[in-house]
């Protein structure tokens, strides 16, 4: 026998403290058990049972199982190792899920682009993980994303592998991966399982490096907390390599308890009810834009008779809009906060109404430890309002290769810094108030300011721009660029608009980043430091409301 190699961490990956995490092991919530093993352990239990259901292919846990191990052999074969970083940018279809278990199986790490990401974000994720392959459909949501691969591809050489799902073009053809399983590798739980993107603030994108431990730990809570078991069916109706469908407890809260996962291509009423109906689904999430849809929705609709909760978060969801859930939708509410760095919250199952209807909920963990302080980071009295720090079982201690970031992102001590504006209830609950982070969030989709106004910096005609949020009924929050011009202009103001728009969708951004309204000013207010006054911004945005 020879002795197992000492571990190494992922370059860029920070561990938590050997004390802590020792303490996370004895108490049972670190099991040392790697996503592919869980799998693996779930299949055992329930061969038979039905895994995934995407469009017509009802996939049980014995098929998913072998697929996964047969994929990763391919992948191993393409000469993905462990801990090689995979970009993974997949729709709501079964792939998405076989494709995960083998990089988890391999020991190697998916980086969860969402689909709407275009060559800006796709591009940044390679060059930052330094990425050896991309795991994409042929085409979805009338988009082709062999040209973005194409195009990713060119800028970025180390990234060899293509992997298509679909008509593969001069790229690999994933259904040709599927090769009898080799000896599996020998994952290490404490390891990176794969990789979460950070709504962020800042002028780049973050990524954030989950392990295995960590992340099973908060699927197997979530799942407990939220009563998911071998009879619940979960809806997928957003798009899965989201944090919050994938995790709170999501996709895996399903997978590891032996339940049943319904793939939606969209989320529309049009597309979902008829699923909920068909397959008797039992649970499904949603962002707050997303449910007032199908509050909306509902009386033209049968009822949704085996529905038994509704999960809303990812942006605050109004009170009015939170006391309609039952009586619209015929189920119970939950509201979830979580962010992809950790710290997920719950209103739980027998909750009073007013807690569930009023409140975020409270951590998964009772290690989770919260504070709530002001600008200096001393804590307020218990019920007033301040920033959100956070440590625990199973939020990060630092972004993936952010050393300068991260500095500013957590404590000396290990607390992240939120960015949100909370205050606790008597019961512990939390209530958010607002934001300190320079963000919109646009329906549950986050953008950092910083990283749009950089963009918007590119085009000469640009001095200066602000973007900054700007209230809308329906997504919560739209973004609007207030823009200093370099000079006066003989393009008509809406011209010009349009031009900036097309200028940020050349440069590569995804969809929802591109500013929903672009006002121009002869110069932006400033703060008595000389910064550029968001605050000032927003309330000219509320006067003119
Ligand atoms: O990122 C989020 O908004 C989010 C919301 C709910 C639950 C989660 O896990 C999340 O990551």
């Amino acid at each position: 026998m020879t002795a197992a190699p000492p571990l190494r961490h992922l370059d860029g990956f920070t561990p938590w403290p050997n004390t802590v995490a020792e303490r996370y092991r004895e108490l049972g919530y670190w099991r040392g058990e790697p996503l592919g093993a869980m799998l693996a352990r779930v299949a055992r239990q329930h061969p038979g049972r039905t895994a995934l259901i995407c469009g017509k292919r009802h996939i049980s846990y014995r098929y998913l199982d072998e697929r996964a191990s047969q994929l990763a052999a391919g992948f191993a074969r393409l000469g993905i190792a462990p801990q090689d970083r995979v970009i993974v940018q997949l729709p709501n279809i079964a792939e998405f899920f076989i494709a995960c278990f083998a990089l988890f199986r391999l020991g190697a790490i998916p980086v969860m682009a969402l689909p709407a990401h275009r060559s800006a974000e796709i591009g940044f994720f390679a060059e930052t993980t330094g990425a050896t392959a991309y795991v994409i459909a042929d085409r979805h949501g009338g988009f082709d994303y062999r040209t973005l691969a194409r195009d990713v591809q060119a800028h970025n050489p180390a990234l060899q592998h293509v992997v298509v799902v679909g008509d593969a073009a001069e790229f690999t053809d994933l259904d040709a991966l599927y090769t009898e399983p080799a000896a599996q590798a020998n994952v290490d739980a404490s390891q990176v399982a794969l990789m979460q993107l950070s709504g962020g603030s800042t002028g780049t994108p973050k990524l954030i490096p989950r392990t295995h431990d960590d992340y099973l730990y908060s699927v197997l809570e979530s799942a407990r907390i939220c009563g998911f078991d071998a009879d619940t069916v979960y809806l997928a109706a957003l798009p899965v390599s989201h944090n919050f469908p994938l995790s709170s407890p999501g996709t895996l809260g399903t997978l590891c308890v032996g339940g049943t996962v319904v793939l939606a291509r969209d989320p529309s009423p049009e597309t979902a009810f008829p699923l909920i109906a068909t397959h008797q689904v039992s649970v499904t999430a949603l962002v707050p834009a997303l449910a007032l849809l199908w509050l909306q929705a509902a009386p033209q609709h049968a009822p949704l008779a085996s529905l038994r909760m509704l999960q809303v978060g990812g942006a605050r969801l109004s009170v009015e809009a939170a006391r309609k859930v039952r009586p619209l939708l015929g189920c119970q509410l939950q509201q979830v906060f979580g962010m992809a760095e950790g710290l997920v919250n719950y209103t739980r199952a027998g909750d009073p109404e007013d807690l569930v209807i009023q409140t975020q909920g409270c951590p998964i963990s009772p290690h989770d430890e919260i504070r709530v302080v002001d600008d200096d980071d001393i804590d307020v009295p218990h019920g007033e309002t301040g920033h959100l720090l956070t440590r625990g079982p199973y939020t990060i201690r630092g972004y993936y290769k952010a050393a300068e970031h991260n500095a500013r992102a957590f404590t000396a001590d290990g607390f992240y810094r939120t960015g949100d504006r909370v205050r606790l209830t008597p019961e512990g609950y939390l209530v958010v108030e607002g934001r300190s982070k320079d963000q919109i969030n646009r329906g549950g989709e986050k953008i950092a300011a910083e990283e749009v106004e950089n963009h918007l910096l590119s085009h000469p005609q640009v001095r200066n721009a602000a973007l900054v949020a700007m209230p809308d009924n329906w997504l919560g929050e739209k973004s609007c660029a207030f823009i200093e011009l370099t000079g006066p202009s003989e393009t008509p103001a809406l011209r010009l608009a349009l031009q900036l728009k097309t200028h940020l969708q050349g440069r590569g951004l995804a969809a929802y980043k591109i500013p929903d309204h672009i006002e121009f000013v002869d110069a932006l207010p400033l703060t008595a430091l000389g910064k550029v006054s968001k605050e000032a911004l927003r309330h000219r945005l509320a006067r003119s409301a």
